[in-house]
């Protein structure tokens, strides 16, 4: 079943034409990464999914109905941690439990199990400043974690870490969509880092948008990163974003 679709969706900003004509679904469960050069929409793309801004033209649909607006059943997890500095790890991740009305009780026991799934439990009293990028960046999936939305949007969300912590980040997410088989769209630049996760990834032209190809990634996991299968696709995505077959190697 199709759980996230944009039909023909074109995006301005004043004169700026940032996506044009795109049409992409992703369907339930599956892990599909978008690439593409910077500023070409991918951004754009994901907060029309998550219901934060409307299309110029074009459907939006989640499970097969036109989108209507946010919904905790999509939760967008951004590059910048956009944590709050003063709330503790644990308030952190409380913050979605107690605006959707949850007593303290049931609250404490649902950060504690998400701490533990993320690999902070025992930090719930440190502050965002006192963690580093990597738990930075899990707290921020924790929170998005926390009324179990079906769909994550993530924004490129490890873009800012060292090359190794950015390894363990992704064994981690691929872990935890094996386990809760979420809805997942990843946006990245790192065309190894979508080739190693995804199930499917789809290459945008520079802005305005266009989607150029949607890759199926066929490889069994655990995928290993030196599979010269890989390797190959790599190629294929890396041409159809002009940087050429040389740089694949
Ligand atoms: N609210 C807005 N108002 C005006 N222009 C915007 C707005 N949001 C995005 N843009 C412009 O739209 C273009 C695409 O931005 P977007 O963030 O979607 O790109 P991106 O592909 O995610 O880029 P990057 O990979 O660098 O993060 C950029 O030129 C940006 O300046």
């Amino acid at each position: 079943m199709t759980k996230l679709a944009v039909r023909s969706v074109s995006q301005r900003y004043g004169t700026l034409a940032v996506l044009r004509d795109v049409t992409l679904s992703v369907a339930e469960g599956e892990f599909v990464a978008v690439v593409g050069p910077s500023g070409c929409g991918k951004s754009t793309l994901l907060r029309i999914w998550a219901g934060l801004e409307r299309p110029s033209s074009g459907e939006v649909a989640v499970d097969g109905c036109p989108l209507e607006g946010p919904d905790p059943r999509r939760m967008l997890v951004f590059q910048e941690d956009a944590l709050y500095p003063w709330r503790t790890v644990a308030a952190n991740v409380a913050l979605g439990l107690e605006i959707a009305g949850w007593p303290a009780q049931r609250r404490r026991e649902r950060v504690g199990e998400l701490l533990e799934a993320v690999g902070l439990g025992g930090f719930d009293g440190y502050y965002p400043h006192q963690l580093s990028g990597g738990m930075r960046q899990r707290l921020s999936l924790a929170r998005a974690l926390a009324l179990d939305p079906e769909v994550l949007l993530l924004d490129e969300p490890y873009g800012a870490l060292d090359a190794l912590t950015r390894l363990e980040m992704q064994e981690e997410l691929l872990r935890l969509w094996e386990r809760t088989g979420k809805t997942v769209v990843l946006i990245t630049h790192d065309v190894e880092e979508a080739l190693f996760l995804a199930d499917r990834v789809a290459v945008m032209s520079p802005r305005p948008g266009r989607l150029l190809d949607e890759m199926p990634v066929s490889l069994p996991r655990p995928r290993r990163r030196d599979d010269p299968a890989l390797g190959a696709l790599k190629g294929r995505v890396l041409e159809g974003l002009g940087v050429g077959r040389a740089l694949a190697r």
